[in-house]
């Protein structure tokens, strides 16, 4: 006969090894979190809060395999005032399904963090230190750091024992040569002021290159790649052997290619002009090249569906604003083509890049003299897989390679605070 315990059988079950890893994705006004299982990788639970700030807030919650798995989303609609009320009504969803952040199976919050400036080219553990640089690097991503800060510190409230891990947009260009990295001006100026190229979207850039190698068969080390992340930001970059030797973004997310609000490339005199002549403030181009511009201010729409829509519907302007994007594209594929030399892969990632055929036909379409081609059929395929769409004759690859940045940044951040277990993490001063 056993004697009972006042725990019951747990006593006689060995300590469950924290295992789970709760991934948060601020962005200026939404939060997607996931949280996931990193014994087998898999998904326990997802969300979104959208809207945040404004009266039509809205939280979809969607619980996968463990919990409340098999449910379906559930929604909750009205405003939710900031962040910090986000994250915790995440929280009250994920405890609805026994998947609460008060769990001991929980081992780390990973975040994903935009701006990390020069310091950081690895995933770090959140100290004060740490929290202090990503608030100095507010003014280069306005949009995003802030979200980030907001995301932290309401996780640090809520778990204060447990490591909190930042994964930076910009750690993986970090690679980049001074060539690529260095803009042509004052070098006293710039050096004073940090101004330089940073690179941003580096979470995705990495998985979906060294995924790309995975689906050509061949180790990251062998292949080039040109990565195309086309979501509402995007941007492209230039991987050689799985590192990055150049990117569109620069010292803020707002160069490079034309994106859902944002202008991407313009002559740096257009802001002298819009301030000197047509009088605006610093505040009023920041939102017009922000906010205003980009797909939305060529077009009214930023959603590439609508946009589509459109055209088909023999709409000129959303024409026009097509024909600009992929002229962007095209120039961007041409110029890291010139910089690789050779070029193994084009993947297509993100939003648009995963989900339109048309922004794929036409971005690779005249290419030919590249040894790039799209196979029709292949390109209408809809999959969450990574594919080829090139046809077999043609020397690059072209593919859609759906991008994972929760997951790379659950993989990440399990990985450092598994490897300062022994040291007796687990217990983080902040
Ligand atoms: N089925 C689709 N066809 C074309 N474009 C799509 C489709 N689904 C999503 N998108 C595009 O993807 C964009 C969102 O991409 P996403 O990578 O989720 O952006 P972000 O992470 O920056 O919010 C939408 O604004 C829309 O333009
Ligand atoms: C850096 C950036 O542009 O991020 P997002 O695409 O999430 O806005
Ligand atoms: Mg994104």
């Amino acid at each position: 006969m056993t004697t009972p315990t006042p725990y019951g059988n747990e006593s006689t079950a060995a300590p469950v090894e924290p295992h789970r890893v709760l991934v948060l994705n601020s962005g200026s006004s939404s939060v997607k979190y996931q949280l996931l299982d990193m014994r087998d990788r898999s998904r326990l639970a997802s969300g979104l809060v959208e809207r945040i700030g404004e009266e039509t807030s809205r939280l979809v919650h969607t619980p996968l395999t463990g919990g409340g798995g098999g449910a379906g989303p559930r929604e909750r609609t009205g405003r939710i005032a900031d962040h910090d009320a986000a994250l915790k009504a995440a929280a009250e969803e994920l405890a609805a399904d026994g998947l609460g952040l008060d769990s001991p199976e929980l081992a780390a919050i990973g975040h994903r963090v935009v701006h990390g400036g020069l310091k950081f080219s690895a995933p770090t553990v959140i100290t004060d230190e740490v929290l202090k640089e990503i608030e100095r690097l507010v003014p280069v991503a306005p949009l995003h750091n802030p979200a980030n800060i907001t995301g932290i510190r309401t996780a640090q409230a809520l778990r204060p024992d447990l490591p909190q891990v930042a994964v930076f947009d910009t750690a993986f260009h970090t690679t980049m040569p001074e060539s690529a990295a260095r803009y042509a001006i004052d070098v006293e100026t710039a050096d004073a002021h940090r101004i330089r190229r940073y690179g941003f979207h580096g979470t995705s850039h990495a998985y979906v290159s060294r995924k790309t190698a995975e689906l050509l068969g061949k180790a990251p080390e062998d292949v080039n790649v040109i990565v195309l992340h086309l979501g509402n930001g995007a941007s492209a970059s230039a991987v050689a052997g799985g590192r990055c030797v150049e990117t569109s973004m620069g010292l803020t997310p707002l160069e490079g290619l034309v994106m859902g609000t944002r202008s991407g490339d313009i002559d740096p005199a257009v802001v002298f002009h819009l301030k000197r002549v047509a009088g605006m403030s610093t505040d009023e181009v920041d939102v017009l090249l922000n906010k205003r511009s980009g797909l939305v201010g060529l077009c009214g729409d930023n959603d590439m569906r609508e946009i589509r829509r459109r055209i088909e519907e023999g709409d000129e302007q959303a024409a026009l604003a097509f024909d600009i994007y992929i002229h962007r594209l095209k120039k961007y594929i041409g110029a890291y083509a010139a910089v690789l030399g050779r070029v193994d892969a084009v993947a297509f990632t993100a939003g648009v890049g995963e989900n339109s055929a048309p922004v794929r036909e036409a971005a690779i379409a005249g290419l030919e003299e590249f040894g790039l081609a799209v196979d029709a059929g292949l390109n209408a395929v809809r999959s969450g897989e990574p594919r080829l769409i090139s046809p077999e004759y043609a020397r690059v690859a072209v593919a859609v390679v759906p991008t994972d940045e929760e997951l790379e940044i659950a993989d990440q951040a399990f990985a450092l605070v598994e490897s300062l277990r022994p040291q007796g993490l687990g217990q983080v001063d902040n």
